[in-house]
């Protein structure tokens, strides 16, 4: 099969790669012409896990391609995956410019029938507005649209998807859907068959829903703190109960990213469209923000004013193994600090280069996760990466002008850390003083 996939981000990138693995033919265009000359040399514009030897592996079979030139490939495709990004429109809801350029782009240059799939995250009834658009704009061939919302994660993007738990494949025409689901099968994994609506409200549903069991279990956190309870014990009771699940109870400081802030939000603003005020989902993005700035507020009350103070943060992109620095709680957490006149030394394994572009200019990056814990006055971690979980605590009472840690991913055992003379304040547990 000859596929073309529009957008190389996170997605488009894995899915193409993905594609060309299984077999295809796969032509992967963007719009960004340093991204494809990176790409065509084997580099990965995003840091994800395993994608590069993965690239190179597919592009020297002569499977995988990349290119600016969209309409040549297009005119050759018999199935075309859309993968442009969906960002927030500043009233909450999906910005579809991106997508209706490439539906644009694709309708201009098409001269046979050819199927489209959306994987973009896109609001219900997008799907049948493109096909409105293909219509109007490509009269003269038919193009098929079929919704198949994606549901990796970045950092085990690859992994997710060889393994993911389903293939949602919401059409309206049998046979694009099964094309489709033909094109899917050697992945071995459930493929759901449903309409489009339904297949593009199966995504925001799920992204909500997982967000809702963040910001619920973040709520539970923050009410064990003053009840004396320990939210990893509560977690671990909670998770054994099949009906509830153990994944997605990790209290911290919050859920980032490119997706659940934005996907929340459109979702509420999806439903405000149809006049039903979604108050549930709207008090887990309050939940959300709130829990952004905890650390904030505990190292408020242990210090009183932060003014003068030297902080170390440690972990910047919005989760482990990203470079991904979108809606990173490292935003709001240095934004605040730097507003209440401390200074901020920042450290990260790997989005440094990224954080640099998005941080306030004040910002000082270390180079090793020591040299940002030298004479600080508290370190705020805010990411798990393994590096820091792996850290010996002995680094933190040797650098530190005052071992005080503000943890917003717990990533040691209480009793770990009362074996040093560290001062430990982390979500929903007991202090150590
Ligand atoms: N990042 C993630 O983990 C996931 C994202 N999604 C959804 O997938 C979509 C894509 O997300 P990301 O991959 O993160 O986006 P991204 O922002 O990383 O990449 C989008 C790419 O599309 C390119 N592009 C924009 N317009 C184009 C056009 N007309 N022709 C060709 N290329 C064009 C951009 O240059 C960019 O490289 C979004 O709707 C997102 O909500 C869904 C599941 C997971
Ligand atoms: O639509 C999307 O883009 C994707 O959004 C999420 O994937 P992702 O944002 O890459 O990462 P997650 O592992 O879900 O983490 C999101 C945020 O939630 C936080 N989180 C996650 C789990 C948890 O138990 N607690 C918690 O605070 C993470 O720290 C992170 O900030 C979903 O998990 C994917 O299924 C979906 O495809």
């Amino acid at each position: 099969m000859n596929i073309v996939v529009v957008g190389t981000g996170y997605v488009g990138l894995v899915t193409g790669v993905a594609l060309a693995h299984i077999g295809h033919r796969v032509t992967c265009v963007d719009v960004d012409k340093e991204k494809v000359d990176c790409l065509r040399q084997g580099i990965s514009p995003i840091y994800e896990p395993g994608i590069e030897p993965f690239m190179k592996e597919n592009m020297d079979a002569g499977r995988l391609f990349f290119t600016t030139d969209g309409a040549s490939a297009f005119r050759e495709a018999d199935v075309i995956y859309v993968a442009v990004g969906t960002p927030e429109n500043e009233d909450g809801f999906a910005d579809l410019t991106y997508l209706k350029q490439a539906v644009k782009d694709i309708a201009a240059a098409v001269t046979k029938d050819v199927i489209v799939v959306t994987k973009s995250t896109v609001p219900i009834g997008t799907n049948h507005e493109m096909k409105r658009m293909f219509a109007e704009l490509a009269p003269h061939v038919r193009i098929e649209v079929v919704s198949n919302p994606e549901f990796l994660r970045e950092g085990s993007a690859i992994h997710d998807t060889f393994h993911g738990d389903r293939i949602v494949i919401g059409a309206d025409d049998e046979r694009a859907a099964s094309v489709v689901a033909d094109i899917h099968r050697p992945f071995g994994i459930p493929i759901f068959h449903t309409d489009i609506r339904s297949a593009e409200m199966i995504k925001y549903a799920s992204n909500a829903f997982l967000a809702t069991k963040i910001s619920f279990i973040n709520e539970i956190a923050n009410i064990c703190e003053k009840v004396g309870a320990d939210i990893e014990q509560v977690a671990a009771g909670m998770g054994m109960d099949a009906r509830i699940g153990s994944s997605f109870l990790r209290a911290g400081i919050g859920y980032g990213g490119s997706c659940f802030p934005k996907d929340t939000k459109a979702l509420a603003k999806i439903a405000a469209n149809i006049d039903h005020h979604f108050e549930l989902l709207k008090a887990v993005i309050e939940v959300n923000n709130k829990q952004q700035r905890k650390l904030i507020e505990k190292a408020k009350e242990r210090f009183g004013r932060l003014a003068g103070k030297r902080v170390a943060l440690l972990g910047l992109s919005f989760k482990p193994n990203t470079d991904d620095m979108r809606e990173a709680a490292s935003l709001v957490v240095a934004r605040e600090l730097l507003a209440e006149q401390a200074t901020v030394v920042a450290y990260d394994p790997i989005a440094m280069g990224k954080a640099a572009h998005v941080l306030p200019k004040e910002v000082i990056y270390a180079d090793r996760v020591e040299q940002a814990l030298e004479r600080a006055d508290a370190a705020m971690i805010l990411t798990e990466w393994d590096e820091f979980r792996q850290l010996d605590l002995s680094v933190y009472v040797k650098q530190m002008k005052t071992p005080i840690i503000f943890d917003g991913r717990n990533c040691y055992a209480l009793d770990d850390v009362k074996t040093y003379a560290i001062e430990y304040y982390s979500i929903g547990r007991k202090s150590v003083k």
